[in-house]
This record gives structure tokens, C-alpha cells and sequence, in this order.
């Protein structure tokens, strides 16, 4: 079920035009992702979804209600728009306990004592929280502190929980298990959310739908598998992954099907211009890291580069690779000896751009 729908929605701000038309819904009991570049309106379109800003231009359906219509000059406050907000920075107040941090809204909303009672002990003990009820904002973790912004945002039951970079406060392993229980939490209660982030990983691991924002529109969405596998533009490859970027001219075209080269070298590749390629143009091409496999022995269709370095990372080694201009990383499981070496580099994986896009 629909819970979210955003159309056409557009805001200025100090003269500037922020976002440029941005549609897309979220479904109940799913988690979509606002993932891009900095600047590029994230923040901006999740504030207009929360009512903080008001477009000039869209409408936005909360729950099957309209609560901002730019043509009828609708625009609902937050608190009548039955969403949920936790940012960044958590923003607990520290002289409040985490009961009185997380049913504060409750109280100003006239909910009864008992009742607020009730309902900040429920979202606590669900969130494994109970114990700490009594205890100010500082004398909690990071984690913890994070995990009560987020009861205090789910003791409305919102229909859509939206979160600004909720996790870019913890440390790396918080970061990677906190993704993992806001999705778990978000499928249990089945509402929607809204995650506002700059990092790719997050988005992949935590998101059903991923909206890639450049320059105030969304120029892709889909799926994680979607949006990684099959890019639409240079800025959706070169914005997911680890990728080799590749200047090069176009040697040949047929279909899409591409030879491209430099210095000494040439490579097949695929064709991922909407526009097409044309023989002897400028091109830029993407290779994720992981699609170069690396042999220290002569491979069939695998094309010879110089080892320049072998790098430890743990628990893989990074490999540097050289051919004339061309230059590219890939990774391996053993370290290999400097000096001649066989890249194998499939031609599906060679994703062809013209050089001018961004
Ligand atoms: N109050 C404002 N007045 C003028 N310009 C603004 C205002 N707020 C944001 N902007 C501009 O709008 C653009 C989008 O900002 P926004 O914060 O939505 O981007 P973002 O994608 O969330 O970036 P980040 O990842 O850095 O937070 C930026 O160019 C920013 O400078």
C-alpha cells in the first residue's frame, strides 16, 4: 500500500532552484533511500516531505492525505502530517530523561499521563531501551542515544518515519549493525521510511528503492540490485561502487557493442550512452573494481598490463595495474610478484560514456 506520494515537487531557496521536479511514492513497510552527491537536494526534499520547507511547486500525500498542494496553496505543519523525524544529530534535550525526551510530544499533544506512560514504555522495551528510561541523554552511548531519537519519532506511530543521515554519528560497526535493525524495525512495524544518506553502502544494504538525486532531480531509481548492476548515466555508475575511470577515444561502434583505446592498449566494451557513441569521439569509461580479475599466467582474451603494486588490505590485496594510459585497480585473494600480468575485464562490464556527461 502507497503510503508516500511526492509530485513534481519544486523549491527555491535564497533565489536558487533546489529541486527541480522530484516525483517518486514509498510503500508501506518499506525503507526508500535519498542517496547522492553533497548538495545535490536530499535534505531539502525530506524536509518538504516533513513540512519544514515549503515547495512553491507539487503535492505530497501523506497516508492518503494531502498535506501540501502548491496550486492550493495547502501546506500542512509537521505535526499534522502524521510522520515521525529523527536527525542527525539526534537533538535530545540533555536535561530531559530518555522517558521524558521520548514522550515530551505525547504531553504537548494532550495525551494522558498514563497514557504517555504506556506508550514511551512500549517503544523503550521494544527498542531494548527499558532499563535506561531514567537516565539523561549523557549517560548514554552514541547507539543508544540514537536509538531513543528514534523512539521519540515512533511514539506517534507515524505512517512515514523520515531519517537524515541517521547513522553518520556512529562508528563504523554501530553504523553496519544499525542498518540492519532500522530495516528490521521499519518491516515489523510496517510503515515507511525515508532515509536521507551520502553513503552508498548504507543505501544498498538498508533500502528497498533507491532515489538518486543529482542537481535537484532524480535522475535514477530502482532497486539496490537495480540501480549498482545497471546505471543510466556516468554520474549513477561513477556514484555507486568502486570503480576504474577510463579516458579514452572511441575506436569502433556497432550497436552497443564498442571498441574504445589509448596509448598502446584497447578494450571491448558496452555501449551506456542514451545517446549513443560515435567512432573517434572522447569517452569515459566506468569499471567496477570487482569485475577485473587478475592473473599472474598468460589467459585467453585477457589483456597484458604491468603490475605496478601489490597492496594489503586485510582481507583482500589491491592490485595496481598500468598499460600505456590506462591505469586500474582491481582486487585478488593472494599477493602477486610485480611485472607482467593478465587482466581478464568482460566487455559487459566496460560501461561506455561520452566523455562530456556528468
Ligand atoms: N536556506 C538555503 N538557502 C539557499 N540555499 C540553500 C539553503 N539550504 C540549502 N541550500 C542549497 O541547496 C542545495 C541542496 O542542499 P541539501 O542540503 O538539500 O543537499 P544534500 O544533498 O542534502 O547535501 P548534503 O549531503 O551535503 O547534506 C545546496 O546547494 C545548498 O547549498
Amino acid at each position: 500500500m502507497t503510503e508516500l506520494v511526492v509530485s513534481n515537487v519544486q523549491k527555491w531557496l535564497g533565489g536558487l532552484q533546489i529541486l527541480k521536479g522530484a516525483s517518486f511514492t514509498a510503500e508501506r513497510g518499506s525503507i526508500v533511500a535519498l542517496l547522492g552527491a553533497s548538495g545535490s537536494g536530499k535534505t531539502t526534499l525530506l524536509r518538504c516531505v516533513a513540512g519544514l520547507e515549503q515547495p512553491e511547486i507539487g503535492e505530497i500525500v501523506i497516508g492518503g492525505k494531502t498535506v501540501l498542494d502548491g496550486a492550493k496553496k495547502i501546506a500542512l505543519p509537521p505535526e499534522q502530517r502524521n510522520i515521525g523525524l529523527v536527525f542527525q544529530s539526534y537533538a535530545l534535550w540533555p536535561h530531559r530523561t530518555v522517558k521524558e525526551n521520548v514522550g515530551y510530544g505525547l504531553k504537548l499533544r494532550g495525551v494522558t499521563a498514563a497514557d504517555i506512560e504506556k506508550r514511551v514504555q512500549a517503544i523503550l522495551e521494544r527498542m531494548g531501551l527499558g532499563h535506561l528510561a531514567d537516565r539523561f541523554p549523557s549517560q548514554l552511548s552514541g547507539g543508544q542515544q540514537q536509538r531513543v531519537a528514534i523512539c521519540r519519532a515512533l511514539v506517534y506511530e507515524p505512517r512515514v518515519l523520515l531519517l537524515d543521515e541517521p547513522l553518520s554519528n556512529l562508528d563504523a560497526k554501530l553504523r553496519e549493525e544499525a542498518r540492519y535493525w532500522i530495516r528490521k524495525l521499519i518491516l515489523d512495524l510496517e510503515i515507511c521510511a525515508i532515509l536521507v544518506t551520502h553513503d552508498q553502502s548504507e543505501a544498498l544494504a538498508a533500502a528497498d528503492n533507491i532515489l538518486l538525486l543529482q542537481d535537484g532531480r532524480i535522475v535514477q531509481q530502482g532497486g539496490p540490485q537495480e540501480i549498482y548492476s545497471n546505471p543510466n548515466s556516468f554520474y549513477s555508475a561513477d556514484f555507486l561502487g568502486a570503480n576504474n575511470i577510463v579516458r579514452a577515444k572511441v575506436r569502433s561502434v556497432d550497436g552497443s557493442r564498442t571498441v574504445i583505446g589509448g596509448d598502446n592498449w584497447s578494450l571491448d566494451g558496452t555501449v551506456r550512452e542514451a545517446a549513443g557513441l560515435a567512432a573517434s569521439e572522447d569517452a569515459r569509461a566506468v569499471i567496477r573494481v570487482e569485475q577485473i580479475s587478475v592473473s599472474d599466467r598468460p589467459e585467453a582474451g585477457g589483456l597484458e598490463m604491468t603490475l605496478d603494486d601489490s597492496i594489503y588490505l586485510g582481507d583482500r590485496w589491491e592490485y595496481r595495474l598500468s598499460r600505456g594510459d590506462f591505469v586500474a585497480r582491481a582486487h585478488g585473494a593472494r599477493q602477486l610478484s610485480t611485472g607482467t600480468v593478465w587482466a581478464r575485464i568482460p566487455s559487459e562490464s566496460v560501461w561506455v560514456f561520452s566523455a562530456g556527461q556528468h
